[in-house]
């Protein structure tokens, strides 16, 4: 009956399909694992910009937890756009590893264009609640910086960053680098484990306005691959593969900031 390594995502739709969910459960789909997602919340967004934002009803993402919880047998979970502290808190007393695996937390803050999806009252619940919990927590730079305190500058400000951020509870961390300087030549994420070990990824830069979605795919592989077996250096290096291979060949969708381009991670 449950043949088929099973994940979930618990996030936000993005009504344009180019990240939240959409992302998610396409990363799922390349991953060869069969996705479900709870939905927190949904935003009205586009290329150029996100202009609303509702949250669902924290009973109703407790009757999507209990409907998963009877039914299926989920080895990994992600979590992307929470949004407001009742669902912070409603994730935290609804997730456990027993029925749904090993969680990977993305910090789903403030996106790359300056949208704030987390609002403030829920960022103190979020510390508190939330990072305890991830056995993976996949800061970008920004959230990382605000997260920790440290500013990211360097590959060793990226290990203290990520050693702060086990101080709070994280078992796994993966800082992910910054990409903002067109004349980057690479772009770096630190994969700190538990046990101290790490492992750099590095992958050229891209330059390229078509990155909706990268922050998803990435946790989403990453969740899938864990789900599978994989041990979270393999899972990351995969991820990073993904994210390279779907920014490095772009699809031309929307005018601005376009959803990545995952045919061509799927057909190598
Ligand atoms: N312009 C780029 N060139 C190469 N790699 C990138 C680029 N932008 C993002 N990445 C990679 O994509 C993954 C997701 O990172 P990022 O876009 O920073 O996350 P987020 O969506 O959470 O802000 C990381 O592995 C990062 O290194
Ligand atoms: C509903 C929702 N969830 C998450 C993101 C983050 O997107 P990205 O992966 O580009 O950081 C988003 N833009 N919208």
């Amino acid at each position: 009956m449950n043949s088929k390594v099973q994940v979930l995502t618990v996030a936000g739709n993005d009504c344009d399909g180019s990240a939240g969910m959409p992302a998610d459960l396409h990363a799922f789909f390349i991953s060869g694992v069969y996705g479900m997602g709870i939905l927190t919340a949904a935003v009205a967004g586009n290329s150029y910009e996100i202009s609303d934002q509702v949250l669902m009803p924290t009973e109703f993402i407790d009757h999507q937890f209990a409907a998963l919880k009877k039914d299926f047998k989920i080895a990994a979970t992600k979590t992307g756009m929470l949004g407001t502290s009742a669902v912070i808190k409603c994730f935290h007393r609804n997730f456990a590893p027993e029925s749904f695996g090993k969680l990977v937390v993305d910090p789903v803050i403030i996106t790359k264009h300056g949208n704030f999806l987390l609002d403030n009252e829920a960022y103190d619940d979020f510390v508190k609640l939330i990072i305890p919990m991830a056995d993976v927590i996949t800061p970008n730079a920004f959230e990382a910086q605000t997260l920790s305190g440290v500013e990211i500058e360097s590959r060793e400000s990226m290990m203290t960053s990520a050693k702060r951020l086990q101080e709070l509870g994280a078992k796994n961390v993966i800082v992910k680098g910054k990409h903002e300087n067109p004349t980057q030549e690479k772009v770096e994420d630190l994969v700190l484990k538990a046990d101290g070990s790490y492992q750099w990824l590095s992958m050229p830069y891209v330059s390229t306005e078509r990155l909706n979605g990268t922050g998803d795919v990435f946790s989403a592989v990453i969740t899938a691959e864990i789900a599978k077996g994989n041990d979270l250096f393999t899972a990351a290096e995969i991820a990073k593969n993904v994210v390279y291979d779907s920014i490095s060949k772009p699809i031309i969708v929307g005018h601005r900031h376009g959803p990545i381009n995952l045919w061509n991670a799927h057909s190598k």
